[in-house]
């Protein structure tokens, strides 16, 4: 099965008509490639986020349409593919690519993404790419670069992947040049998929897929009609989600004014599972204990206030916190807390998420440099405070009151073995059967039990939506 990331094609050649702005006296072609450059060194350098600085940068430079589309899909792209096309760079090129300036290395890898996985016609992705290299290294760099990228040239992706991830040998490495993921997140993946591991490169080609656009109206404060007649359409999962094929949701006033928003249909379901998770005694007392930016609390404050309930939800950044403010209106309460370490009472709450600070490696399609930037060391540092998160978050709710955990990481480590460790030795935790609670809600789910532990699990490549694991766990 090919790689998924050789599908992302540029949708045009370098050779169309330019149009749009023209600012520089450059074709918008290479705007957009400048800009592409320029937001792949940002998120080298300064650990800049690609989805957060891209919007800003296409609206300076006053590129839109396909121009925007042609940045975009060169900046998420070379970010993507950076671990195949280092392989391929490392065989064309006479040096080592640690000896490489930083800045030129990054020219290459996006000459190589244009050579290898868009429709641009190489002599124009190798010209443009020597161009840049040219004004960003110098001449004499320029003339390595050309010499480099003619050898990519020389072979298609698939003739390429044929040398640098055969198979027969090891299987993780492979998967990991041909796939560009991080041979740890391969391991970590294929773990997590426990019995289905063989899903591994229908998995990986997922995480390689730019995801769609799904929103959420938050019932009471907006309808789904709203969303649709801004262009949206029904996503196949969650009863309040809608799949927005194109256009700026933020030009939506239902998204602008705080109604609806943006949001995964798992991170919907795994917070609609909390609100429909069985429960007896009083339902008034609501608490989301890891909110920021508030996607999920968004959702749990509308629900809970046509259910007679009130939402309090808490982020230990202040900045956090200050985002959740935009997404619930004011029958939810916002504070600054840490959930280690509570300014509640036990016992306080009748149904509590905790969506825990996670390594965040079920949501690689969004962040398309998120592989690259740490290493499983990251694991190691936060399952600690997950699981005192999760300790903290069974004594908040009371007696018969109900926890769901959550991950947007697939990581064992971070999931299940967080949850067993926390209640072994405990009798007054009950796992609840979270796969048979999301089917009351998303009556057309399936896929997301993995034999019979309680615990359910999204994945990309079945569900089409970001790896998410929830437990929904009572206390006795
Ligand atoms: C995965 S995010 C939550 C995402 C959020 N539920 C949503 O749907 O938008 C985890 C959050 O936990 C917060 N956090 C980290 N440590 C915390 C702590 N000790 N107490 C409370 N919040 C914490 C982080 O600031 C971050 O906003």
């Amino acid at each position: 099965m090919p790689p998924a990331h050789r599908d992302q094609r540029g949708r045009r050649g370098a050779g169309r008509r330019p149009g749009g702005p023209r600012r520089t006296g450059r074709p918008p072609e290479d705007l957009a490639r400048r800009t592409a450059f320029d937001v792949i060194r940002a998120v080298q350098t300064r650990d800049a986020y690609a989805n957060l600085l891209l919007p800003g940068r296409l609206r300076s430079r006053g590129l839109t349409g396909r121009d925007a589309a042609l940045a975009t899909e060169l900046t998420y792209g070379t970010l993507r593919g950076r671990g195949t096309y280092d392989a391929v760079l490392a065989l064309c090129s006479d040096r080592d690519l640690r000896r490489i300036d930083p800045p030129l290395l990054d020219v290459l890898r996006l000459g190589a993404h244009q050579i290898l996985a868009t429709r641009i016609p190489s002599h124009a992705a190798v010209g443009t790419a020597v161009e840049l290299a040219r004004s960003v290294a110098g001449p004499a760099r320029a003339k390595f670069a050309n010499a480099v990228l003619r050898k990519v040239a020389t072979r298609d992706l698939e003739a390429w992947l044929d040398i640098v991830a055969p198979r027969g040998g090891d299987e993780v490495a492979r998967l990991s040049v041909a796939y560009s993921h991080p041979a740890w997140i391969v391991s970590a993946l294929r773990d997590s998929l426990g019995p289905d591991r063989d899903e591994i490169e229908r998995l990986l080609a997922a995480d390689n897929e730019r995801p769609r656009v799904t929103l959420v109206a938050r019932p009471g404060r907006a309808t789904l009609e709203e969303l649709y007649e801004a262009g949206a359409e029904p996503a196949p999962l969650s009863p309040y989600g809608a799949v927005l094929p194109e256009g700026d949701p933020g030009a939506i006033a239902a998204v602008r004014e705080g109604r609806a928003g943006v949001q995964d249909e798992a991170s919907q379901l795994v917070a609609l599972a909390l609100t429909a998770a069985p429960l007896e005694g009083p339902d008034a007392r609501w608490l989301d204990m890891c909110a920021g930016p508030g996607g999920k609390a968004g959702l749990l404050a509308a629900v809970a206030a046509q259910h007679g309930a009130r939402l309090l939800a808490s982020d230990l950044q202040p900045h956090r916190a200050g985002l959740v403010a935009g997404a619930v209106d004011d029958r939810a309460g916002v504070i600054v807390a840490d959930g280690a370490a509570p300014a509640w009472r036990p016992g306080a709450f009748d149904r509590v998420l905790l969506d825990v600070p996670c390594t965040g490696l079920g949501a690689l399609r969004r962040r398309p440099e998120a592989r690259w930037r740490r290493g499983p060391e990251a694991v190691a540092e936060l399952t600690p405070l997950q699981r005192r998160l999760l300790a903290s978050a069974l004594e908040a709710v009371r007696p018969g009151g109900v926890v769901a955990y959550v991950t947007c990481s697939p990581h064992l480590a971070e999931t299940s073995v967080v949850v067993d460790d926390v209640l072994d030795g405990r009798d007054d935790v009950e796992r609840l059967d979270a796969p048979a609670v999301l089917a009351s809600v998303a009556p057309g789910l399936t896929g997301v039990a993995a034999g019979k532990d309680g615990y359910a699990r999204f994945w990309p490549h079945r569900h089409g939506t970001d790896a998410m694991f929830l437990a929904l766990l009572r206390r006795r």
